[in-house]
C-alpha cells in the first residue's frame, strides 16, 4: 500500500503536518533527471514542473501524518483506502451504552428492567415542543429518580445536566414537584442565583420520561470526601461549605421548603476546589455513625449529653420503643417543660431495648474515646508541625465550631437556631468566637407563597400533554390528557404517612429527632385548585393571608394553610406536594439492609417509597411524617382531621378551624438563646463506652441525615380551616400506587394510623401548576456575576424577576436580545458571547470530576492511637481508638447538612 511503503520516510520529522506533502516526490523528480549531485541540489533555482513531473509527483503524495492519526481520527480515510467501497455511516457505530442494564424490556424496549430511559452515547434527548435537543454525553449519577446526563444543548452550546426521571408515575410526580420547588427557588426568591440553588433550565417528556435539564455541576461533597479518603475537610472549607449551605437553608426557610433529604451528594460543587487548602486542618468526623435507630439515638445521647425535650417525647410515636418513663409527665401535660425538673424519660440501655423489642439492636463501633462533642473535638489531634500560635488559633477555632454544632444539632427545636441565626455564628463569619453564642433575632420571614403566580402550560411539553403517561400495567398512553384543559393530577394518597423524620432507612422507624424545628407565623396561604381551570395561578391576599390558586372558577377547592400553629413543621412545606418518595440512603451511610431503589430492582423503592419502608407503604414518606408530628401536637395541628374524600384520587380539601393558636417568631427569638448543654441527662452518663463494639456489618439499615436536628428550614404549619372545598369535578381515574407496586396496599397506609386521612400536602401538587422554567435574562445578572465572587463561571441565566413562568419577554427589555437567539427555556449563558463558561464547562468536565484532595504526609491520619510522634495534641492526648478505621464510606454517618431536589451549588472558594 502506498501510505504503508510511505510511512518509512521521514514523516516523524513532520508528525504534526499537514495531509498531504509533495516534497519527497520533488526531491525523487530531480534526482531522475540529473542524477546524483550532492552539493547543488539545495539551490537549484526554481522551474515549475513539467507535465510529466506533475503527474508523477501526483502519484507519489505523501501522507505524513503519524500511524496513530491515521488510525484514529483519520480512521474513515484509512479504511477508504483499504477499501475503497468503503462508506462510513454513523448507524454502523456500535452504540456505547450509559443505562445499566441495557436491555430494553419496558416501554417500547425504550427502558429497562427498572423503568430507567436506555441511554448510550449521543442519544438525543428531545423537548418536543420547542425542538430543543439534548445530546447525551455521559452519565453523571444515579438517584432514587433515575439518571443524571450530561448533554450538550446546542442551542446554547452548551453542557447542562438533564436528569431524566424513572418512567413510573410516583417518580414522575415528585420529580414534577422538584421542578416546582427549584422554579419557585429560582424565579421567585432567587432570581439573582445568590443562593447557591442549582438553577432549572427545561422540563419536558420524552419517551414517556420527564426529564429536567439543569445547570451543570461539579462533584457533589461526598465525591469530595471520598477523594479525601475521608478524612473530613479542612475548618476552612468546612467553614466555606457551612455559610454557603446556611443562605441556602435560609432561603428554604423564606420560601416554606424543608430539605428532606440532606446527604453529600446531594451538595454539588461549582467549580474545582482548591484542595491545596484541604492541607491546613481536617475534622472528618462522623459524630453519630448508628447502625440503627437505637444506635443513632444511644451515639446522640451521649455525644451532645442530653436528650429529646419531654414535650417531644410524650408526643412521638416511637418513644416507648427507645425510652421508659420513670417520673411524672405531670409537668409535660400542657406541653411545658419545668426547667430543673428531671426528666420523665430515661433511654433503654441495650439490654432493655434488647428485652423490650426481643431483638438485639445493631450497634455500630465506637470511632471516639471521648464521648463527647467538646472533648471530641478539642481532643482531635492537631496538624504535626503546628506553630504553637498556630495550634492557639486553631483551638479557638474549634472552640468556636462545637458551639456551632451545638447549635445544630439542639435536641429542643424551641432552641435549635434558625438557618439565619446559625449564618451568623462566628465559626461561620470569622469573627473571633465569644462563648456562648447569642443568635439575633431571626429575622421576618416573607410571608410564605405570597405573590407566587405560576403560570399553567398545558403544553408545555408534558407528559400527559403530550398524550404520554408512565409505564403503568394497564394503562397506556393517556389520549385523554391531551387536552389543553388537563392539568396534571397526581394519583392521591391523602392519607399516608412515613414515621416522623428523614429515617425511612431505618429498620425500625423511630417517631424521634424529625424535623420540628420551626416555628409558626400567622401568615395563611390559601390553595386553590381547578381541575379544568387552563387559567394560571392567581393570588389574593386578604391581610397576612396569601393565596395561591390555579384558577379563579367554582370549582376551585380551598386549602387553607396556617402558620400559626407554634413550634412544629410544616408537614409539606405548604405549597408542594411532601415527597412521596422519601429519601434515597446516603452513599455516605452504613450499609442498608433495605433495597434502595437500585439498577437491579426493577419495581423496588427507595427505603421511605411509597410501598415500604419506615412509610408503611405510604408514598408520602417524610414530609407527611412530619405532619403527622404537627398532627400529634395540639398546637401544631389542632383538631381532628377531616378529609373529605380520602380515597379521591384528587385533591383533597382540607378543613381547619383556623384558631390555632400562634407560637410566632418572637418566640423564637425567645427560645433563641444560645443553648447550654449541659451534660444534664442521666441517660448520657449511663450509655456504655462500646469501645470497638460489633462493627458496622452488612444489612444495617442506611442511616439518614440525622433526623430533624438539621432541618433548620420549615416554618409552614398546616392546619384546618374553616373553608369547605369543592369537590373536584373532573375526578380522573389516576393512577394507583397499587397499579405499579405489587406490595401496595390500602391497608398497608391505614395501618400506620386511621385517623390520618387528610394528611396534607401529596396534593398541593395537584394544585400546582409548574411553570415553565423559561428563563430571562437579565442585564444585571451579568454584570453581578462579574462582581461576586459566587459561580463566577456559572450559568449566566436568570429566570424572570417577574412572575414565574412568565414567557422571558424581558430579554430584550434588558438589552441582552442579542443574547438570545430565540425565545429559549434554556438559559442564555452558554451563548458564543459567554466563552467563560464554556471554557470552564470543558474545564470541568475534561478531567472528569477534577477535585482531587491528597493529602499530604503532614495529615493525622486518622487512625491514631496512639498518635504518631509529630503529631500535636491541643490537650497532649489522643483521643481515638486504635480500631477506627475510616476507609470504609459506609461506616460513616455524615454531618453535613444536604439538601435533596434542591440542589445546593455552594463551592466557589472566596
Ligand atoms: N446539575 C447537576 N450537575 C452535575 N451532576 C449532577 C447534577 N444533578 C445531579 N447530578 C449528579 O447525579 C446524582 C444523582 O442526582 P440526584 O440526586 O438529583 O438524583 P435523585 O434521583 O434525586 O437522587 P436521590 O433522590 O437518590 O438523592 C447526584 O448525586 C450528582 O452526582
Amino acid at each position: 500500500m502506498e501510505m504503508d511503503s510511505n510511512s518509512n520516510s521521514d514523516s516523524n520529522s513532520n508528525g504534526g503536518g499537514g495531509v498531504a506533502e509533495s516534497d519527497s516526490g520533488a526531491e525523487d523528480l530531480v534526482e531522475s533527471d540529473s542524477g546524483w549531485r550532492p552539493k547543488h541540489l539545495l539551490f537549484t533555482p526554481y522551474s515549475p514542473p513539467t507535465q510529466t513531473q506533475t503527474k508523477s509527483q501526483s502519484l507519489r503524495v505523501v501522507v505524513r501524518r503519524p500511524l496513530v492519526a491515521r488510525l484514529t481520527k483519520d480512521i474513515i480515510e484509512t479504511y477508504q483506502i483499504c477499501n475503497p467501497q468503503f462508506r462510513y455511516s454513523e448507524e454502523l457505530n456500535p452504540k456505547r451504552y450509559l443505562t445499566t442494564p441495557s436491555i430494553g424490556v419496558l416501554n417500547d424496549g425504550f427502558d429497562n428492567v427498572n423503568s430507567d430511559l436506555i441511554l448510550n452515547v449521543n442519544y438525543v434527548l428531545i423537548n418536543l415542543e420547542t425542538q430543543r435537543r439534548y445530546i447525551v454525553k455521559d452519565v453523571l449519577g444515579h438517584g432514587t429518580f433515575g439518571q443524571v446526563a450530561k448533554c450538550w444543548a446546542p442551542d446554547t452550546s452548551s453542557f447542562v445536566a438533564v436528569k431524566i426521571i424513572k418512567n413510573q408515575t410516583a417518580y414522575y410526580q415528585q420529580a414534577l414537584v422538584e421542578v416546582s420547588i427549584l422554579t419557585t427557588l429560582n424565579k421567585k426568591y432567587d432570581p439573582e442565583d445568590k443562593h447557591h440553588v442549582v438553577r432549572i433550565y427545561d422540563y419536558f417528556v420524552y419517551q414517556r420520561h420527564l426529564c429536567i435539564s439543569f445547570e451543570l455541576l461539579d462533584s457533589n461533597l461526598y465525591e469530595l470526601i471520598k477523594m479525601n479518603q475521608f478524612r473530613g475537610l479542612s475548618l476552612s472549607i468546612v467553614r466555606l461549605f457551612s455559610k454557603q449551605i446556611l443562605h441556602g437553608l435560609a432561603l428554604l426557610k423564606d420560601a416554606g421548603i424543608i430539605h428532606c433529604d440532606l446527604k453529600p451528594e446531594n451538595i454539588l460543587l461549582c467549580t474545582g476546589v482548591d484542595t491545596t487548602d484541604l492541607l491546613k486542618f481536617s475534622l472528618g468526623l462522623p459524630l453519630f455513625p448508628g447502625a440503627s435507630e437505637f444506635d443513632l439515638l444511644r451515639r446522640m445521647i451521649e455525644i451532645l449529653g442530653g436528650q429529646p425535650p419531654d414535650y417531644l417525647l410524650k408526643e412521638a410515636k416511637n418513644t416507648n420503643k427507645f425510652f421508659k418513663c420513670i417520673g411524672s409527665v405531670h409537668n409535660i401535660e400542657n406541653g411545658e417543660v419545668s426547667a430543673g425538673i428531671r426528666s420523665a424519660y430515661q433511654a433503654l440501655t441495650e439490654e432493655e431495648y434488647e428485652a423490650r423489642e426481643l431483638k438485639k439492636p445493631s450497634v455500630g463501633k465506637e470511632y471516639f474515646n471521648h464521648m463527647n462533642l467538646e472533648a471530641i473535638v478539642t481532643n482531635y489531634p492537631y496538624r504535626k508541625n503546628l506553630a504553637k500560635e498556630d495550634i492557639i488559633k486553631e483551638s479557638q477555632i474549634r472552640l468556636a465550631l462545637i458551639d456551632f454544632l451545638r447549635g445544630l444539632v439542639e435536641f429542643d427545636p424551641a432552641k435549635r437556631w434558625s438557618p439565619f441565626q446559625a449564618s451568623k455564628h462566628p465559626f461561620v463569619t470569622g469573627e473571633p468566637f465569644t462563648c456562648p453564642y447569642k443568635p439575633p433575632p431571626e429575622t421576618p420571614r416573607l410571608p410564605v407563597a405570597q405573590n407566587i403566580r405560576v403560570d399553567h402550560h398545558p403544553g408545555g411539553g408534558h407528559w400527559f400533554a403530550a398524550g404520554l403517561s408512565p409505564n403503568i400495567p394497564g394503562r397506556n398512553r393517556v389520549a385523554m390528557h391531551n387536552s389543553p384543559h388537563f392539568q396534571v393530577v397526581p394519583y392521591a394518597h391523602t392519607n399516608s404517612y412515613g414515621s416522623i423524620g428523614s429515617y425511612g432507612s431505618y429498620n425500625d422507624s423511630t417517631g424521634l429527632g424529625s424535623s420540628y424545628g420551626s416555628y409558626g407565623d400567622t401568615n395563611s396561604m390559601y390553595a386553590y385548585f381547578s381541575p379544568v381551570g387552563p387559567s394560571g395561578m392567581n393570588m389574593h391576599v386578604p391581610g397576612n393571608v396569601s393565596v395561591l390558586g390555579s384558577s379563579p372558577d367554582s370549582r376551585r377547592r380551598i386549602v387553607h394553610y396556617s402558620h400559626g400553629n407554634g413550634i412544629g413543621i410544616s408537614p409539606s412545606a405548604g405549597n408542594f406536594a411532601p415527597l412521596p418518595l422519601g429519601t434515597s440512603p446516603s452513599q455516605f451511610t452504613p450499609p442498608s439492609s433495605y433495597g434502595q431503589v437500585s439498577a437491579g430492582s426493577p419495581g423496588h423503592y427507595g427505603p421511605t417509597s411509597p410501598a415500604r419502608g419506615s412509610c408503611h407503604g405510604s408514598p408520602l414518606g417524610k414530609m407527611a411524617a412530619v405532619s403527622q408530628f404537627n398532627r400529634r401536637k395540639g398546637w401544631a395541628y389542632p383538631g381532628g382531621s377531616h378529609s373529605q374524600d380520602s380515597s379521591s384520587t384528587n385533591w383533597q380539601g382540607q378543613s381547619a378551624d383556623g384558631t390555632s393558636s400562634s407560637q410566632t417568631e418572637g418566640n423564637s427569638q425567645l427560645l433563641g438563646n444560645s443553648p447550654s448543654h449541659p451534660l444534664s441527662n442521666s441517660n448520657a452518663a449511663r450509655w456504655k463506652h462500646h469501645g470497638g463494639g460489633s462493627g458496622i456489618s452488612a444489612g444495617y439499615p442506611a442511616i439518614q441525615s440525622v433526623p430533624g436536628f438539621f432541618a433548620l428550614g420549615s416554618n409552614m404549619q398546616y392546619s384546618h380551616t374553616g373553608v369547605t372545598h369543592d369537590k373536584q369535578e373532573n375526578s380522573l381515574a389516576l393512577p394507583d400506587p397499587g397499579d405499579w407496586d405489587p406490595n401496595y396496599s390500602d391497608e398497608l397506609l391505614l395501618q400506620e394510623d386511621g385517623s390520618d386521612l387528610n394528611c396534607i400536602a401529596t396534593e398541593f401538587s395537584k394544585a400546582m401548576d409548574l411553570g415553565s422554567a423559561e428563563p430571562s435574562v437579565e442585564q444585571g445578572r451579568f454584570s453581578h456575576i462579574s462582581g461576586t465572587s459566587q459561580r463566577p463561571n456559572g450559568p449566566l441565566q436568570s429566570f424572570s424577576r417577574l412572575e414565574m413562568g412568565s414567557v422571558p419577554s424581558d430579554a430584550a427589555h434588558a438589552g441582552y436580545s442579542h443574547l438570545v437567539s430565540k425565545p429559549s427555556h434554556l438559559m442564555p449563558h452558554a451563548s458564543q458571547s459567554s466563552p467563560s463558561r464554556l471554557g470552564q464547562q470543558h474545564q470541568r468536565y475534561s478531567h472528569g470530576r477534577p477535585i482531587a484532595a491528597v493529602r499530604g504526609s503532614d495529615w493525622n491520619p486518622m487512625k491514631v492511637q496512639p498518635p504518631p510522634s509529630g503529631y500535636n495534641s491541643g490537650t497532649g492526648n489522643s483521643s481515638f481508638g486504635s480500631s477506627m478505621s475510616w476507609g470504609n464510606p459506609g461506616s460513616i454517618e455524615p454531618l453535613y447538612l444536604l439538601f435533596e431536589h434542591c440542589y445546593l451549588s455552594p463551592l466557589v472558594m472566596d
